[in-house]
């Protein structure tokens, strides 16, 4: 199967702070995106995702490397760009003094597209989004959140086969992140896009990506499908109570010490802990029936991305460096 993103050995530098010299943000990193995947770009602060969406849509220029949409080279850059549209990080890509329809109006102009040519399809995105009352009010006027569904709404409105999206749910609250989780994943179900997602919220990956590459400081440090990389570690993540309800603070400072992960989760009043192996396990039940608390039930929980993310991150301390030139 023919990737429809293929990125090749992609390099990308900023000059320093002080202008001097070269630092590699973005460090020979490949992955390929197939069609109607969602795919995740995850990485912490600062790891280079912005930079690699922005070489993928155009507005980078890379050092070196490629990239390939639908098999047609970066360097056939106009012609390759017609597959794609872009929601930049914190809906920069919106003109705040115009209405949600002309800007809709506006960015389809850009690319040929007369308002008329779409407008019913625009009105079916914004009964999706729940926006079709807001078609006339200026954006600067509207929530994050709206905004936000409005960059999409553009996006899709270009009818681009892939749809990039750069940090979508930053400083959007938990109802509007569950509902843009949903209208992603029907987009590319039924309307079968393919979404590149670059982010750091691990419940959006968990969620709704099938496949992620996980970058830190430029490099690229795993790609692998979500379910792959869940099953990878063998952390079996438990959730319990204990009789009498809470663990004195010092019984529980003594349990940490020898279970770093040992914690109290006060929403669900529950006691957490993560075991690598069995062994581990027992020494867990002992070193609990020594300091004398007792299970009153004990379940296997579902352990989350966060978790793995972490542990791949902490690998890759080692070696990952920002590269001078
Ligand atoms: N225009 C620029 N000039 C100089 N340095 C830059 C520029 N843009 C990005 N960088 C640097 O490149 C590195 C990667 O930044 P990038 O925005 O790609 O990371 P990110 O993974 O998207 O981070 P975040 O999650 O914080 O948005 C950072 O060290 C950043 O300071």
């Amino acid at each position: 199967m023919n990737p429809i993103i293929d990125v090749q050995n992609l390099t990308a530098s900023f000059k320093d702070k002080k202008g001097k010299t070269f630092i590699r943000v973005v460090n020979d990193v490949s992955f390929q995106v197939q069609e109607e995947e969602i795919f995740g770009l995850l990485g912490p602060n600062g790891a280079g995702k912005s930079s690699i969406i922005r070489m993928i849509c155009g507005l980078l220029i890379p050092k070196s490397g490629g990239i390939f949409i639908k098999g047609i080279s970066y360097q056939k850059r106009m012609e390759s760009l017609k597959y794609i549209s872009t929601v930049l990080e914190g809906n920069r890509n919106l003109y705040w003094r115009m209405t949600v329809k002309e800007n809709i109006s506006y960015f389809a102009g850009n690319r040929g597209i007369q308002f008329k040519e779409i407008k019913d399809q625009a009105d079916e995105w914004l009964r999706l989004f729940g926006l079709e009352e807001k078609k006339s009010e200026l954006v600067g006027n509207l929530s994050r959140g709206m905004q936000q569904k409005v960059a999409i709404t553009v996006a899709l409105c270009l009818n681009t086969k892939v749809i990039l999206l750069d940090e979508p749910t930053l400083g959007l609250d938990v109802k509007t992140t569950n509902e843009l989780k949903k209208i992603l994943t029907k987009i590319r179900n039924e309307f079968k896009k393919t979404i590149i997602i670059s982010t750091h919220d691990m419940k959006l990956v968990e969620e709704i990506c099938d496949r992620v590459v996980i970058i830190d400081r430029g490099k690229k440090i795993v790609e692998d499908t979500v379910e792959k990389l869940m099953e990878l570690f063998q952390i079996k993540t438990y959730a319990m109570s204990v009789k009498g309800g809470e663990i004195s603070e010092k019984k529980l400072n003594r349990i940490v010490r020898q279970f770093p992960e040992f914690s109290y989760d006060s929403t669900s009043g529950l006691y957490r802990v993560d075991i690598s192996n069995t062994t581990s396990f027992y020494a867990f039940i002992e070193l609990l029936k020594k300091e004398k608390v007792y299970i009153d039930s004990i379940e296997p929980d579902r352990l989350d991305f966060e978790k793995i993310f972490t542990i791949l991150c902490e690998r890759n301390q080692v070696d990952a460096v920002h590269v001078q030139e």
